[in-house]
């Protein structure tokens, strides 16, 4: 049996298993798939083990739903924090590593997880889009109304067109709203789908739309809820100091046998 921990961060969410003993760590891909899909086992964006790591809270290692180990996750990642500080790892901050290297996580107020990204040194502009990597790869494209599109199908076609058929990539479609914040919805890869919200993905948007007019702060709303991006901009398409900061929470935990 592999207990298990469901978590959720702004409607991305995730299976946790804390692997400090190192029991799991022969999981398949096949079998993490399976524990992933939404009708034949938990059902979830990703699955996450906890590790142990020298001179680290933990090790962080991702995977997607399609059961294939994937880059960074910020939505796991402010989840694992919540989930550290449930086993009593950590008190109220975590320092841990993870696809893309080191991480500080905070816990805030309420549901409220703090989680510093790496730094952002290049924004590529292309036609139509910008291509930026926040700890996974993404495509941003800037659009009218971003409620009226089908996410899945026009995500699907960027996704799978000849630039990123091979290894992927994350489409995130970006509406600004009146009052400064922005209003992302994600296509992402390893999910083949849209989620609720991508935190590499909402970071990776705000940080386009700070190219021009550069706040410190970015509120962003996604299907699953709000979130915060903070950074330092340094150059047109530098930055770093950068916070993913929102909500995740635990939703349940149990016990699950697999397959034969
Ligand atoms: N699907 C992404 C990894 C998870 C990203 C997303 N869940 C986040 O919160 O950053 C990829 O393969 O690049």
């Amino acid at each position: 049996m592999i207990p298990f921990f469901k978590y959720q961060a702004t409607g991305n969410d995730f299976i946790l298993i804390d692997n400090r003993e190192g029991l799991y760590s022969g999981l398949t891909t096949e079998q993490v798939k399976w524990l992933c899909d939404r009708r034949f086992g938990i059902g979830a964006d990703g699955l996450m083990l906890l590790n142990k790591k020298q001179g680290y809270d933990f090790d962080m290692k991702y995977f997607n739903a399609d059961g294939r180990e994937g880059s960074m996750c910020g939505n796991g990642g402010r989840s694992i924090v919540r989930f550290a500080h449930k086993l009593r790892l950590i008190g109220h901050s975590a320092s841990f590593t993870a696809a893309d290297g080191e991480h500080e996580g905070t816990l805030g107020n309420g549901d409220w997880v703090r989680l510093h990204m790496n730094p952002v040194r290049a924004i590529k502009k292309e036609n139509d889009h910008f291509i930026l990597d926040t700890g996974s790869p993404h495509y941003v494209k800037h659009v009218e109304k971003v409620a009226d599109l089908d996410v899945a199908k026009e995500g699907a076609a960027i996704r799978y067109s000849a630039p990123f058929s091979e290894k992927g990539i994350n489409v995130n479609f970006v509406e600004l709203n009146g009052d400064g914040s922005i209003y992302v919805r994600t296509y992402e890869r390893g999910v083949e789908d849209e989620t609720y919200s991508c935190g590499t993905g909402v970071t990776a948007s705000a940080l386009v739309g700070a190219r021009s007019n550069g706040p410190g702060k970015v509120d962003v709303q996604t299907l699953g809820g709000r979130l915060q991006v903070e950074f330092t901009k340094v150059g047109d398409n530098d930055f770093e100091d950068i916070w993913l900061c929102g909500p995740a929470t635990f939703v349940f935990k149990g016990e699950i046998e697999l397959p034969l």
